[in-house]
């Protein structure tokens, strides 16, 4: 960033201390981005594991209840952290409406290869 895209038009002995902070402060957001991503990455490990089980149990792949609880313990904990619990539980919708297409995704491949089994079973006698 130059003084010529701060949006200020000033510029000045400050700009420095300035730069110096905000570099500082993209490297902290960086470093959050990167935990988001990985702790991201782990949920969606265990939610591919939770739609396998509920595929092969035949259990549907949204769970409201569930959803619910999960909202309103958000909820509390975003506002005792001082984050809007209203974008903490849009987040979590966002986040489980992906799970859930995940995992009908999964039911519908356990239930090709079911047929497949049960085609080759037919066949073979
Ligand atoms: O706990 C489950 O039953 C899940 O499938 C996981 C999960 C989630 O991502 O947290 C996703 C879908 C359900 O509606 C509820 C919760």
């Amino acid at each position: 960033m130059t003084p010529s895209n701060t949006g200020t038009g000033r510029s000045g002995a400050g700009d420095t201390a300035v730069l110096a902070e905000l570099q500082r402060l993209r490297e902290s957001i960086d470093n959050i981005d990167a935990a988001v991503v990985h702790m991201l990455a782990e949920r969606f490990k265990c939610t591919q594991q939770v739609g396998h089980l509920k595929a092969e149990h035949q259990l549907p792949p949204a769970d409201p209840d569930r959803e619910a609880q999960q909202i309103a313990r958000l909820r509390t904990l975003a506002e005792s952290a001082h984050l809007d619990p209203a974008f903490a539980e849009k987040l979590l919708n966002f986040i489980v409406a992906e799970v859930i297409r995940h995992h009908e995704r999964i039911a519908e491949e356990v239930v090709a290869a079911e047929d497949t089994t049960a085609g080759v079973s037919r066949a073979t006698g």
